[in-house]
């Protein structure tokens, strides 16, 4: 599929009387399945705020575009598919139990606190401390609740696991595991049906069968977690507190699973910043939420996850409040510290599995998903990473996309932290670089089709509920499938480098 033409630009007018040619028809094929694309995505919410429009952040239904989507599936081997969607369950299992032990993810994080107390004074180097006060701001709340021994009876995890096919090893390997904010859940199912219905119209044509499209309920499934954890609260007045930032172009797919919980379960969301928590909640004395006077049941956050969410104490207060009450945390401070880069990279250690899971098959399973992950105390690795930087990613503990190190950076970087007598060395991991085969892609953003070499990355959503001894829910739940431009390190959808796809299953 060639995209000489992109939609607005009429083909080159055939001469009179003689048949198209084969580009001229690619080219009118090409037009037409844009524009019922285009027309899919307005007609059924597959949207995004643009931000050409000021408002697009704050005012729903006001300045919206149709999200950025592949014109065609991405193809994926049904082999790594299935290795992918059986890993899910295993990896909500994992969050949950080490959650629950705390002096682990103390001791993993608390090098980070060390060494930004360390830092701080003797180095004053305030990029350090800003990145190690981040993680230990959480640490300490964490602290904090291990100090009052408080219990999360309802326990629910909404995470989602990414994963790259690496075309040296020919493996499927884990980029990381969100267990705050996984986003897309509600415009990721949708794309999938987007493919669906296009494949359903062109697929003779192109010889793509529709039907290799596995069906994503990632926005069904969400839901229902969330409404059986409300049901689990057992307070009919209840809501759903949904914790969003202040600007939030990314609001339609958040608004999906509020339309679903509402029409599925007549559960009502609220959505409030982290600074309107603070100024309107409290927390009364038996620990229930309240909030606009209304109780709340589950506290879901789409927010909280990076530095910027925190502008001021009056955020990190209401991230205490929220975690003091009763109020099912999706994901508790435990879950969220589960899903650090630092955690990940600490898991991978041998033996460390053994610590938490039982099943031998599933913590080899889970192994033989993992890149190569270190620490910088192991010198030998961060030796080869100064004399191979581009087989590496230098990765500090952050969340929602930018962060990354690559390249010659991670060399320059990693000689500036050793100069720095290795203080803020654990404020970073090392991870083995993968590299996924580059394929040709129509792009499609703000109705202009183009074709680019891209690499793709297929995150898995699962479920986890739990209540005590428990486990009402442990599930796979749908999946994103994200295709980003191969000449882009980093990627991410709403940085603007990717664009939300779906799979094909060969
Ligand atoms: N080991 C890796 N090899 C290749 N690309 C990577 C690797 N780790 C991360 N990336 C790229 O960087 C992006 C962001 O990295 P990630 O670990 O997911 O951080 P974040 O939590 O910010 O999303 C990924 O979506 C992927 O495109
Ligand atoms: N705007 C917030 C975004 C929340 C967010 O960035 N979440 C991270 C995991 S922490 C994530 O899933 N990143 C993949 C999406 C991408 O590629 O852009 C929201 O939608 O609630
Ligand atoms: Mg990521």
């Amino acid at each position: 599929m060639s995209a000489e033409a992109a939609p607005g630009v009429e083909p080159a007018e055939a001469e009179p009387g003689a048949a198209a040619g084969p580009g001229q028809q690619q080219a009118v094929l090409l037009a037409e399945m844009v524009e019922d694309a285009a027309v899919w995505c307005a007609l059924h919410g597959l949207v995004v705020g643009d931000r050409a429009d000021p408002r697009s952040g704050t005012v729903p239904g006001v300045g919206l575009v149709h999200a950025p989507f592949s014109l065609l599936p991405s193809r994926f081997p049904t082999s790594f598919w299935k290795q992918a969607c059986e890993l899910a369950p295993i990896f909500n299992e994992l969050v949950d139990r080490v959650s629950l032990d705390g002096e682990f993810l103390q001791a993993a994080l608390s090098r980070q606190v060390l060494n930004y107390i360390l830092t701080t004074y003797r180095f004053s180097n305030f990029r350090t401390k800003q990145v190690d006060e981040f993680t230990a701001r959480l640490l300490e709340i964490h602290e904090k609740m291990m100090a009052i021994n408080k219990k999360e009876a309802i326990r629910l995890g909404l995470h989602r696991s990414d994963y790259m096919l690496d075309s040296e090893t020919n493996s499927l390997l884990q980029i990381e595991l969100n267990t705050i904010s996984s986003s897309f859940p509600g415009l990721g199912s949708l794309v999938s049906e987007l493919h669906r219905t296009l494949l359903n119209q062109y697929g003779k044509v192109l010889g793509l069968d529709s039907k290799r499209i596995p069906r994503n309920w990632a926005a069904t499934q969400f839901a229902e977690a969330l409404g059986k954890a409300w049901a689990e609260y057992n307070n009919d007045s209840a809501v759903v507190l949904m914790v969003v930032q202040p600007e939030e172009r990314n609001m339609y797919d958040q608004y999906w699973l509020a339309n679903h919980l509402k029409e599925s379960y007549g559960v009502t969301t609220v959505r409030k910043t982290l600074a309107q928590v603070e100024a309107e909640g409290q927390v009364l004395t038996d620990g229930t939420l309240v909030i606009d006077g209304r109780t709340v049941a589950v506290v879901y956050f789409r927010a909280g996850y990076a530095p910027t969410d925190y502008p001021s104490e009056a955020e990190w207060k209401a991230r205490l409040l929220m975690e003091q009450s009763s109020a099912v945390k999706c994901p508790s401070i435990s879950y969220h510290l589960v899903g650090t880069k630092k955690i990940q990279q600490e898991l991978a250690k041998p033996n460390v599995l053994e610590r938490f899971l039982d099943s031998k098959e599933d913590i080899a399973k889970l192994r033989k998903s993992f890149a190569g992950l270190w620490s910088l105390d192991n010198e030998e690795i961060v030796k080869s990473a100064i004399e191979k930087p581009d087989l590496f990613v230098l990765k500090p503990q952050r969340e929602g996309g930018g962060n990354n190190i690559y390249g010659h950076d991670v060399r320059d970087t990693l000689i500036k932290l050793q100069k720095e007598q290795g203080e803020s060395l654990a404020a970073y991991i090392l991870m083995q670089r993968i590299f996924p085969n580059a394929s040709l892609t129509p792009l499609v953003r703000g109705g202009d089709c183009f074709e680019d070499l891209t690499i793709s990355e297929l995150g898995i959503y699962g479920a986890y509920l739990r209540n005590k001894d428990k486990v009402i829910l442990n599930n796979q739940c749908g999946y994103l499938m994200r295709t980003k431009v191969s000449s882009s390190n980093e990627g991410g959808v709403a940085a603007g480098f990717a664009v939300l796809d779906s799979v094909l299953l060969t």
